[in-house]
């Protein structure tokens, strides 16, 4: 179980403190937005540079732009350990996830909550994780949909099917009330954002979220 916290609603004039706080995240969920792809806009590679630089977890790179076959390996090159790019809106997504494994990269797709996983089951093997949003993407702080435990399941079923260690993570309204219903339909990675920042201790809710998920699979 991993927890991999979004730092959209941290302090972004202070990243690297914000990132000091959660020590035992396992990543740190970085969302960029191209206010073409989704409707806001938020920050590019340098910014994930500067933190890769500073921060002692590895990063998550959620890339919710336009043209991702085009622009996502430059975050690689800005320190980004995972990339993931939405299936919507690559041109050539076996091209693309190739590309970011050969550069060293952990290669991952994002899916919206209308879009199916079944029309992209032959894609799995050239991934190493699997992203389903439970909110729309764009912003923080939104409910958790509960129409997307479906996919999930759907998804942990394909998953295991093609064999392997490909992560299945949830993105989107995961809190210590919602965690459950992940972990149970088959999520092993969650990001959380104003779950974790909205808590007086961040780092605390980090652990409390992680033991939350364990439980629901004994
Ligand atoms: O990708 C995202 C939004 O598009 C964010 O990662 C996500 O919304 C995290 O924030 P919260 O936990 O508050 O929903
Ligand atoms: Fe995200």
């Amino acid at each position: 179980m991993r927890i991999t916290p979004s730092l959209l609603n941290a302090d972004f004039a202070n990243l690297a403190g914000e990132a000091a706080r959660i020590p035992t995240a396992d990543f740190l969920h970085m969302d960029v937005m191209d206010n073409h792809f989704v409707p806001n806009l938020t920050l590019g590679a340098p910014v994930i540079e500067a933190l890769a630089k500073a921060a002692t977890q590895p990063i998550d790179a959620h890339l919710m732009i336009e043209d991702p076959d085009r622009w996502a390996p430059q975050f690689v090159e800005a320190g980004a350990s995972s990339v993931t790019f939405h299936v919507e809106a690559a041109k050539a997504p076996v091209r693309l996830a190739r590309e970011l494994r050969a550069q060293g990269a952990r290669a991952s797709m994002a899916l919206k909550p209308a879009t199916p996983i079944e029309p992209y089951e032959d894609l799995l093997p050239e991934l190493d994780m699997v992203l389903i949003m439970t909110v729309e993407p764009g912003f923080g702080g939104q409910r958790f949909l509960d129409l997307c435990l479906p996919k999930i399941r759907r998804t942990r079923a394909l998953l295991d099917k093609v064999g392997g260690d490909i992560w299945l993570q949830v993105d989107g309204g995961v809190s210590l009330e919602t965690i459950e219903r992940c972990a149970e339909a088959g999520a092993d990675t969650f990001v959380a954002g104003s779950a974790v920042y909205g808590a007086d201790d961040p780092g605390a809710m980090v652990e409390r979220l992680r033991e939350t998920a364990v439980g629901a699979c004994h």
